[in-house]
């Protein structure tokens, strides 16, 4: 069957909205299953500590649909980690988990840092610089995997408009890197996961026991490498897509945006090669060369180092 043919086969089945997955029928299917919310936060004390409140009045305190809610300190400079204690998270410092490993850095790594320092049965990562966030974000991605025994990962959608530094609102006009590098890579290589609206949104949601059989790409390259390997690992039909609405947060500069693109490109690569479909001569170089708007130069490294499946260390430290 033709990729798209297949995207189209599956897309109606596995998507939702938030409205159809209401807390008191997630509450009766919830079971004792637990739930842990992730959020990684580097540097967000203006935005985390409201996300943490609606997260803890809605759906812990008023229903408790949520277990835990983790916030992993990403090497915040700023008070991050104090705003998200006063609003009931629990924190963590990123390097403070498994400190017996060589800290790497980035998003992955908080992410999987995350995952090791919880304990829900379901695991869902919410950014911490959403400046939209509503309660719904969360009840929305656990709804498939609440209800449905076959699907293991949900994924968002939503509306990304592009907020300018006045104020300005241009519709459509977010997720920048997701429309001239993710989006055209899937459809490249992975034309299966086509039909994933935001594949680089950092909102979704899996079971624990299948986030622990895949490696996790670090800095920025997390999102990409975690779509491509549960292809592989649950197949397209275990994976559903909710609409949660709209989606405002935080917009970084064009240069940050340029080394995220560069270290989603070389999480691309390694998945290729360790699927077997490009053979290299030589390695992908890892530098990158930026021009500042004064024109100066800079050389930055967007290498991505990965993180091994948590399921695999647990298994090293048990056979030490
Ligand atoms: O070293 C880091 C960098 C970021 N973050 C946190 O990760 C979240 C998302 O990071 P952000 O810098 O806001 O990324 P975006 O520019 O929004 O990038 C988008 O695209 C990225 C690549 O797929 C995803 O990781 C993001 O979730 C997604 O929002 C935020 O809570 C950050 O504080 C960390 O915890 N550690
Ligand atoms: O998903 C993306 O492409 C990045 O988060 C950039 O998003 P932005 O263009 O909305 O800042």
């Amino acid at each position: 069957m033709h990729a798209l043919a297949r995207v189209q086969e599956w897309y109606g089945p596995h998507s939702s909205t938030a409205a159809e997955w209401p807390v008191d029928a997630l509450m009766m299917a919830k079971g004792n299953r637990t739930i842990s919310v992730i959020l990684p936060a580097r540097d967000e004390e203006s935005t985390v500590g409201d996300i943490v409140s609606v997260i803890r009045r809605d759906l812990v305190e008023r229903t408790p649909l949520v277990d835990e809610i983790l916030v992993v300190d990403s090497n915040s400079t700023d008070a991050t980690a104090e705003r998200a204690r006063e609003a009931g998270a629990r924190v963590v410092a990123q390097n403070q988990v498994l400190p017996h490993l060589p800290p790497l850095t980035g998003k992955g790594e908080a992410l999987w840092k995350g995952v090791a320092a919880s304990g829900g049965d379901i695991v869902v990562f919410i950014d911490a610089d959403l400046r939209s966030f509503g309660a719904h974000y969360v009840s929305g991605l656990v709804g498939p995997l609440l209800v449905d025994s076959d699907i293991h990962f949900v994924k968002a959608t939503y509306e990304r408009p592009y907020i300018g530094a006045d104020g300005s609102t241009q519709q459509g006009g977010g997720g920048r890197v997701t429309e001239l590098v993710a989006r055209p890579l899937l459809n490249m290589f992975w034309p299966e996961l086509a039909g994933f609206a935001q594949p680089l949104g950092g909102e979704y949601a899996a079971r624990r026991e299948i986030l622990e059989q895949l490696p996790f790409a670090t800095e920025y390259g997390v999102e990409f490498g975690l779509l491509v390997d549960l292809l592989q690992l649950v197949g397209l039909d275990a994976m559903a897509q909710v609409d949660l609405g709209h989606r405002t947060h935080t917009h970084q500069s064009m240069t940050a945006l340029g080394r995220m693109a560069g270290q989603i490109m070389h999480t691309a690569w390694s998945r290729l090669e360790r699927q077997g479909r490009v053979l290299a001569s030589e390695p992908p170089a890892h530098t990158l060369l930026q021009f500042g708007l004064e024109g100066q130069a800079g050389l930055v490294d967007v290498a991505v180092a990965e993180r091994p499946p948590l399921a695999s260390l647990v298994l090293q430290e048990d056979l030490a």
